[in-house]
C-alpha cells in the first residue's frame, strides 16, 4: 500500500512537515496550498527538496468552486486552473485535487458540470496533469460522491477521474458499497479519516474534529475493502484537519499517522480476506502479526515519589509486601492475582505514575512484532542471569506496556522479589481496569496505540464534568473484558494534572466486607457527600440497609441493564489513587455517573491538604 498524508496533517513549516513525513516513513505528501504560499521556498526548491528526501508529491489541493457556474466565470475558472497546473509543473506534481463547488454554483445541472469538467480536461491536458473531483459533504449541489462519479463518467475525459474521502462519504452516512462500482481508472486520489460521532454540522466536523483512522467511529476496513475490490492500487492519504494535531509537535504526529495507515492496511488485508473475492485486488495489503487477547493483567507498575503513603493504602486494602526485585530499585506487592510494582520516579526517564502495564500474552514475541510493526518503541530492559525475559513497547505518553508468557497461575518473575509466601488470595481478586490520564497532546494518538497494538475495541467515550474541566474519557477493552484501560483526556487548564490523577481499580466480589476490613486496619475512605446518597436512593429506590451500608463506608453505586456496581475508592497520593470495584450480574460500565461526584470529593480534599493554592 502506497502512503500518503497532507501537509495540513502537521503542525509547523513546509520544511519541517516534509521532513516529519519522511523520518516517519511516508513514500509520499499532498502539498495543502496555504502551506506553500507561506512557504519562502520556490517551487523547484520544494520539488529538489521532496526527491531529496525520497518523497512523491502526489496531490496540488485544493482548487475550489470551479463547476456549475455561468460562461464568463467558467472563463475565469479556467483561467485560474492553467495558473495552477502551470505551478504544477514547477512543482513536478501531476494530480490536482478539485472540491465541489460550495460558492459559485448556479445549476447542479450534471450535463453542465460535466461539460465543464470536460474542458477543464482539456486545459489540464495541455499541461500533463490531471484532476480528481471530490464532492465535498457541504457541496452546493454535489455533496456525495456517486454523483461526483456520475459527472466524471459524463465527462468522459483522460485527465477528470475522483478524488474519494472517506470523511465527506461517512460522515454522511452514505454507504460507500458503490464505490465498487467505479472504475479503478477514473479513481485518481483517495483521502482517509476517520471522525468521532458528533452531530454537528458537517463542515465544522470536517474541519476541526477529523481523527486519524482507529481513532474515531467510522467503519473504516469495510471502505477500504470496497475501495481495493475496485482494483485502486494508488496512495492511500491522510487527511485530517484536527485542531490538536495543529499544535502537537510533527514528529510525533506523523510517527502516529503512520501508525495508523498500517493499522488500516491490516483492517484492509482483513476485510478483503472476508469479502467477496470475485476481482482481485492487486493494492499489496499484510496482516499484522495475530494476537490473542491478554490472559491476564500479570502487574502495574507504579512510580511515586509517595511510596510511604501508598504501601499503607495497600496494606489496608489486603495487599502483602514481597520485597525488593534482586536487581531493580522496585519492590512487589499482591493480592490474588492483582499486582504492583511500586517503585520511585527515575529522574532520567519522568514517566507518568502509572508508569507500565505487564500482560500476560500466549505468545510475547509476537506481540512485540506486532508493537513494532505499527512503529512502536521498543524499551531498552537489561536482565541479569536468571530473570525472566520482558519485552515491552512505550506508549505515546511514554507509559510501558509489557508482554510476559503464561506460565501458569503465578509469573516466574515474581520470584524475583522477595519472598513468594506473600502470595495470597484474599477479597481482591485482579486488576478490574487501569485508569490513564493522558495530556492533551495524546488522547488520541493513546486510543490508537491501545487498540492497534494490543487490538482492543473502543467503548462509547463519555465526557465528565470535574471542577477543574471537562475530562474526555474513553475506554478501550479486550473482547472478553479482562483487560480494560481508560484513557481520560486531562483538561489543560491550571492544576488540573494535580487533581486528575491515573488510577488502578480492582475487583473483588464482596466489596462490602472489604471496605469493612479496610476500616479495621484504619483505612478512610474518600468522603461522599450525603446529597449523593439522597440522589442514588431517588434514582433507584435502593433497599434502606443496603443505602445505609453503602453511606456508612463512602461505596458509590450503579445499575446498567445488566447488573449493578458497587465501588469506592481511596485518597489520592501524589498524582494515583485507588479504587475497588464489584461487578453484580455482569454490570459492563466503570460508574460514569458517579465520576464527578469523585472528582469533586478529590478536589476538595486537595484543597483541604493545601495542595490548590
Ligand atoms: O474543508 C475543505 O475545504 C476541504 C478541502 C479539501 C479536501 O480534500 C477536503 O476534504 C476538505
Ligand atoms: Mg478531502
Amino acid at each position: 500500500m502506497r502512503t500518503s498524508i497532507a501537509t495540513v496533517c502537521l503542525s509547523g513549516t513546509l520544511d519541517q512537515k516534509l521532513v516529519a513525513a519522511r523520518e516517519a516513513g511516508f513514500d509520499g505528501v499532498e502539498i495543502f496550498e496555504p502551506d506553500l504560499v507561506a512557504s519562502p521556498l520556490s517551487p523547484e526548491a520544494i520539488r529538489t527538496r521532496a526527491e531529496d528526501l525520497g518523497l512523491s508529491l502526489d496531490l496540488y489541493q485544493p482548487f475550489r468552486d470551479f463547476e456549475g457556474v455561468g460562461p464568463e466565470r467558467l472563463e475565469q475558472n479556467l483561467r485560474r486552473a492553467a495558473a495552477k497546473f502551470t505551478l504544477m509543473n514547477r512543482l513536478g506534481i501531476e494530480t490536482m485535487l478539485l472540491c465541489s463547488n460550495v460558492a459559485t454554483a448556479r445549476s447542479g445541472d450534471e450535463h453542465l458540470a460535466a461539460a465543464q469538467l470536460r474542458k477543464l480536461g482539456d486545459v489540464a491536458d495541455r499541461f500533463g496533469v490531471r484532476v480528481a473531483y471530490e464532492a465535498l459533504a457541504w457541496g452546493r449541489f454535489v455533496d456525495d460522491y456517486e454523483t461526483a462519479a456520475r459527472i466524471v463518467r459524463l465527462a468522459d475525459h483522460q485527465r477528470i477521474g475522483l478524488c474519494l474521502d472517506s470523511f465527506h462519504i461517512l460522515s454522511k452516512g452514505h454507504d460507500p458499497e458503490a464505490i465498487e462500482t467505479i472504475s479503478a481508472d477514473k479513481i485518481f486520489f483517495v483521502q482517509m479519516a476517520d471522525a468521532p460521532l458528533l452531530s454537528l454540522d458537517v463542515l465544522s466536523w470536517s474541519r476541526h474534529h477529523r481523527l486519524f483512522p482507529g481513532e474515531g467511529a467510522f467503519d473504516l476496513g469495510t471502505f477500504m475493502g470496497h475501495l481495493a475490490r475496485t482494483g485502486y492500487d494508488g496512495p492511500i492519504s491522510l487527511e485530517v484537519f484536527n485542531d490538536t494535531f495543529r499544535q502537537a509537535d510533527p514528529f510525533a504526529t506523523a510517527i502516529h499517522a503512520r501508525r495508523s495507515l498500517r493499522w488500516l492496511e491490516h483492517e484492509t488485508a482483513a476485510s478483503l480476506g472476508s469479502g467477496p473475492s470475485s476481482r482481485a485486488a492487486p493494492m499489496s495489503t499484510a496482516m499484522l502479526p495475530l494476537v490473542e487477547s491478554p490472559a491476564d493483567v500479570s502487574y502495574v507498575e507504579l512510580r511515586t515519589g509517595d511510596s510511604d503513603e501508598l504501601r499503607l493504602l495497600l496494606m489496608q486494602l489486603g495487599f502483602r509486601p514481597h520485597g525488593r526485585h534482586r536487581s531493580k530499585q522496585v519492590e512487589l506487592w499482591s493480592q490474588g492475582a492483582a499486582r504492583i510494582v511500586l517503585g520511585a520516579p527515575d529522574s532520567e526517564h519522568p514517566q507518568p505514575t502509572v508508569a507500565g502495564i505487564g500482560l500476560t500474552v500466549k505468545d510475547p514475541a509476537a506481540a512485540l512484532l506486532r508493537a513494532e510493526e505499527l512503529f512502536s518503541a521498543v524499551v531498552p530492559r537489561e536482565e541479569s542471569e536468571g530473570e525472566e525475559p520482558l519485552v515491552g513497547v512505550r506508549a505515546p505518553d511514554g507509559s510501558e506496556v509489557f508482554f510476559g508468557a503464561d506460565r501458569g497461575s503465578v509469573p516466574t518473575w515474581v520470584d524475583e522479589f522477595g519472598s513468594t509466601a506473600a502470595e495470597h488470595a484474599d477479597l481482591i481478586e485482579r486488576v478490574d481496569h487501569v485508569n490513564l490520564a493522558q495530556p492533551w497532546q495524546y488522547f488520541d494518538a493513546a486510543v490508537l496505540f491501545f487498540r492497534a497494538v494490543l487490538d482492543l475495541h473502543t467503548e462509547a467515550s463519555v465526557e465528565v464534568a470535574a471542577p477543574v474541566g471537562l475530562v474526555r474519557s474513553q475506554v478501550l477493552r479486550s473482547d472478553d473484558g479482562i483487560l480494560r484501560i481508560a484513557l481520560n483526556l486531562v483538561p489543560s487548564g491550571s492544576g488540573a494534572d494535580a487533581i486528575l490523577p491515573q488510577h488502578v481499580a480492582f475487583a473483588t466480589s464482596d466489596v462490602l466486607s472489604l471496605a469493612r476490613a479496610a476500616r479495621e486496619r484504619g483505612f478512610s475512605p474518600l468522603d461522599i457527600p450525603a446529597n449523593y446518597y439522597d440522589d442514588i436512593d431517588a434514582r433507584y429506590q435502593l433497599e434502606p440497609a443496603l443505602l445505609d451500608e453503602l453511606r456508612e463506608l463512602n461505596v458509590m453505586y450503579d445499575r446498567d441493564d445488566a447488573g449493578e456496581f458497587l465501588h469506592f475508592y481511596t485518597h489520592s497520593v501524589g498524582t494515583v489513587f485507588l479504587e475497588v470495584v464489584e461487578r453484580r450480574d455482569g454490570y459492563a460500565g466503570y460508574g460514569a455517573l458517579n465520576a464527578p461526584i469523585r472528582l469533586a470529593s478529590q478536589y476538595r480534599h486537595r484543597a483541604n491538604q493545601g495542595d490548590l493554592a
